[in-house]
This record gives C-alpha cells, structure tokens and sequence, in this order.
C-alpha cells in the first residue's frame, strides 16, 4: 500500500496533546471492555426482536393465534411460578447473549434469510406494474418503484432449498381482480418469478384483494382402470388434489390400497352437466380417457361408440355386452347417430305418454344410452366428403334433449381442431376437461377460465383440468386405461382393461370361434346371451 508522507506537527502542541489523547482512548478502550456483555445482550435483544418480527411478517395467520396463545400460556405460567421472572430473565439474557455474540447472524442462516428477502424483493419488484398506480394520490402506496415487499406479502414460505413454496399476496383495491386476462397476467409473471420449472395454484380472495400460490403437490399417478366405488350415473374421470374435493374413493394402485380425491362427473337426468367434451394435444390421452368413461358406463347402460380417427383404438369394446356399435367408418358413424337421433326421440315420446298415464316411465327409455365420440371433426370431414349428413349435425338432438332421454353424449376433440365441434357440442356439454399442453388462449376456450399451466416437460400423459358446470377449475389425472391391444402399454395396465370388459355377446363369441376353426367360445358370453345362443 502506497503511504503519502504526513506534514510533521509543530513540537509544542503535540507534546501537550498526546498524554491527553492516551488517556482518551486508554478510557474509551476500557469502557468499551466493561460495557462489552451490555451491548451483547442489547444486540442479542435487538436480533432476537427482529426474528420475532419476521417470523409473525411470514406466519401463516391460522398459525400465529395457536402460538400467541401458547405464549400468553407460557407467560403466566412463568410469573406464577415462584422464581419464574427470575428464571426468564436469566432465560432471556442468556438467549440474548447468545444470539448477540459476533458471527452468531453470519453462521445461523443470515445468508439464506438474505437470500429469501432478496427473492421476495425481486418478485415484489416484478408486481409493481400490475398493482401500481400512476400518479396515485396514495403517498405510502402498498406497490412502489421503490417500495419494499414487507408490507406486500402478508405471508411468505420457502422449501429448504430456499424456493418460494408459498407466498399470499396483497394487492390494492383497483387492481381489477375480475378480470381473468389480468390475473393471469399476474400469475404468469408471479410464476416466472418463482421458477418456471413447477406448477403452481392460485386462489384469489376477492372480498380481502389477496392472491395465494402454492405449489401443489402431485396428483395421485399410476391408478390403473378399476371399478371404482360410485352411485349410479356417477363417473370417475381422475384425481386431483386432496383439498379440492371433499370425497374420497378407495382405489387400489397395484400395490397398496388409497383413498384418493376424485374428479366425479354426475351424469343422467338431475345432472346440470349431462355431457362431457375432452380437449387435449395430440396424444395427451383423450382416447384414454374415453375408454375409461366407457368401461364406467357399460355397468348401467349401452355404449356407441365413434372412433373418428379410425385408429382402431376402441376395438376391444366391439362384440361386447352392452356396447351396441363401434363404428369407425363414415358411412356407419352416420347411421348409427341416425339411429341415436330416433331413439333419443322415442324415449322421449315414452317417457312423456307413461307420465301423461300416470305410469312409471318404461325401462327401455330409463336405461342410459351412451354415447362417445371420438375426433368427431375427422369423421364429419369425411362424410362430408361423401356426401353424406353431417355427424355433428346428427349430434344436436341427444346433445339438446339427451338429458332428459337418459342419453348421455362424450366427444373428445384435438386442439386443432376444436373450432371445428359446432355449435350445438360446444354449447351443450358442461363437463369440460383439457389434456396435455395448452395455451391460455386455448384453456380459456374450454375451460372458461385460464391459469398458469403445468411446466410441459412435466405433464405426463393423462395430465389436465377439469371443470364441471360454472365450479372450479380442478387439476386432473386420468387412470390409465390402455387400449388393450397396444403392445406399448404396460401390461398390467392392459390386463385391468381386460378384466373390466363386459363379456363377448353370443354372437360375437361364436363368430371368433368360428374364425379359430374351434367350437363356440360361448363359455365367454354372458349367461343370459348364452342362453339365447342356445
Ligand atoms: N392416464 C394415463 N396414464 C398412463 N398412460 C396414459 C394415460 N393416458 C394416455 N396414456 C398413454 O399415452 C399414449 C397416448 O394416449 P391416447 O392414445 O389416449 O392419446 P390421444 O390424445 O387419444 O392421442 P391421439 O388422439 O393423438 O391418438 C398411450 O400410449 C397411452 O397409453
């Protein structure tokens, strides 16, 4: 280090000050020395104080009432006992005096709580041209330019890896909190800032102007098709999140038993949302989700069943108990929904003579009638090709009138192709459900409602939101129901679908018989289908 020479002081003042000056620092140094254990403890005191603060700042509030209780407990307690005050004086010093000693901030985690303000301060900075206010009359606005986020975020958690796991959000009264492109903009940006790599929920608490994220936990993943335990006309469509439903279903994933939170989609006459439209990417498991809606649907009722695609991929249901068609063709889809049309019509007319009599309505327009269609675009395209009606035109008479017919209809569609489902299906069907990655844009077209989607590499297929009717938007998992016949799946998948297919009508049974150049396979029909076999 470079020294610049000092200007010599003249002899005679400097001889006189210097003693002085000793003695000086020689009483300071030694005050200091006395006074060392006091500013300690002050420091300790002060620390301590400041931990307080923070941690009621960050609390969650159902959590600070349970411990200022505890405290106020405790307190009394201490003052009744009979060297108690005493006892927590010497408590409270001695804590003090720890926490006031050097170095104790730097070694007990002073570097992570800087680090998790300087987050709380970045995100806070990221919300200021959302919630601020040009030229606010407000001198002390809750978001600043140069604010700070203590009095923003009413309370704030992180995981041990020091990420936001949970932050509740104040904002200021004309931040117009109805408005779905604004709050997703806030969540977008609220997501960014927390990192992009997970999921997140947001509840907004219009009547308090308070926000809440959290990061959800995942959803209950590899439930396989199973016979779920449901009333009748309920249907189980996939899991969610434990505090979003109240009902659990027991299940069993292959090894263990679980209760787990279900996505139920009521259907028949006293349902609101008596039919379903599926959305999704590209192989986000649509189909998949089709069949496991069939294989529900065939323990009460019928199935038809469109496969628009032409995929092949609803093959195992034909020739099955209950399952009236499995068309993949234009020419049949068509014919069948022709013939959906007229029965829709029927049980009406039935149903409304038994009641004009007085009679219960009879079971042949009570038992439900099902009817899915998957990629409807594709098959209306070709059959328009042909010349022929179009489906989705064939579709408005169960999709208006089915609810009261017992006629329940099921479409699922690709995003692509959605603006393709007419009117009539995009009207009528209330129970929406999206799969896979989507847009805001394309969430909000199905779901009414958009929010931050799942990070894409971590969407796994079967992965989505559902929403019945005007309620919640509701994460989802759907069960995997593999198509049987795809050598992909896993096999024990596969072999769940197998076991929940209705038997081989008689039919069926001895048409495959015949093909194998064997005697009927009969013995796999049902007993009653048998029976009139024979
Ligand atoms: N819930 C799920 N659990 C496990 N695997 C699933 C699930 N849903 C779908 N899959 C798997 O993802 C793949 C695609 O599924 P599926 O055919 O149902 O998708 P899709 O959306 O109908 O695709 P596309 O319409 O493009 O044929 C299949 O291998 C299927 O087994």
């Amino acid at each position: 280090m470079v020294r610049w020479p000092f200007p010599r002081q003249p002899a005679g003042t400097g001889a006189a000050v210097r003693p002085a000056l000793r003695v000086l620092r020689a009483g300071a140094a030694g005050a200091l020395d006395v006074l060392h254990p006091l500013i300690v403890v002050v420091r300790g005191l002060a620390r301590l104080t400041m931990l307080v603060l923070r941690w009621w700042a960050r609390a969650p509030k159902d959590r600070r009432g349970p411990v200022f209780f505890l405290a106020a407990v405790a307190v009394m307690v201490v003052a009744l006992m009979p060297w108690g005050p005493a006892f927590a004086v010497a408590v409270v010093v001695g804590a003090a005096a720890w926490q006031g000693r050097d170095g104790a901030r730097t070694v007990a985690g002073a570097a992570r709580e800087d680090a998790e303000n300087t987050r709380l301060q970045a995100v806070y900075d990221a919300l200021v041209p959302f919630f601020a206010l040009q030229n606010d009359p407000d001198p002390d606005p809750l978001y600043a330019h140069d604010g700070a986020w203590e009095r923003a975020f009413e309370e704030a958690e992180f995981t041990d890896e020091g990420r936001i796991e949970r932050l509740l959000v104040r904002y200021p009264a004309h931040f117009p909190d109805g408005d779905p492109a604004h709050r997703l903009a806030v969540e977008q940006r609220l997501g960014a800032k927390s990192g992009r790599d997970r999921e997140y929920r947001f509840v907004w608490d219009e009547e308090r102007n308070e926000l809440e994220m959290t990061v959800p936990g995942p959803l209950p993943q590899g439930i396989r098709a199973q016979r779920f335990v449901t009333g009748p006309g309920e249907i189980v469509l996939g899991f969610t999140d434990a505090d979003a439903v109240h009902r659990r279903i027991p299940v069993n994933d292959g090894e263990r038993a679980l209760d787990v939170p279900p996505v139920l989609w009521r259907t028949g006459a006293r349902s609101a949302e008596s039919h379903l439209l599926v959305v999704g990417a590209p192989g986000a498991g649509s189909s998949t989700l089709l069949r496991s809606v069939v294989l529900q649907a065939l323990q009460h009722g019928d199935v038809l069943v469109v496969d628009g695609s032409g995929s092949g991929e609803f093959a195992c249901l034909a020739g099955r108990d209950g399952v009236l068609a499995v068309e993949t063709s234009a020419t049949g889809a068509v014919a069948s929904l022709e013939w959906v049309v007229h029965e829709t019509e029927r049980r009406l007319t039935a149903a409304s003579r038994a009641r004009q009599a007085g009679h219960p309505v009879p079971e042949d327009a009570r038992r439900p009638l099902w009817v899915v269609v998957d990629r409807p675009a594709a098959v209306s395209h070709l059959a328009r090709t042909e010349g022929r009606r179009d489906p989705r035109e064939l579709l408005q008479v169960p999709l208006r009138h089915g609810r009261a017919a017992q006629v329940t209809v099921a479409v699922a569609e690709h995003f692509e192709c959605a603006d393709e489902l007419g009117r009539a299906v995009r009207s009528q069907t209330r129970a929406r459900v999206l799969l896979g990655d989507a847009s805001p844009e394309e969430m909000w077209a199905v779901l009414g409602e958009a929010t931050v989607p799942p990070p894409g590499t971590h969407a796994a297929p079967g992965r989505g939101f559902a929403r019945l009717g005007a309620g919640p938007v509701l994460r989802l998992q759907v069960p995997a129901a593999p198509d049987p016949l795809d050598d992909a799946a896993g096999e024990a998948e596969r072999q769940a679908v197998l076991g929940l297919l209705p038997p081989l009508t008689a039919s069926q049974a001895r048409a495959l018989g015949a093909q194998a150049g064997q005697p009927s396979d009969a013995s796999r029909a049902k007993p009653e289908a048998r029976a009139q076999a024979t």
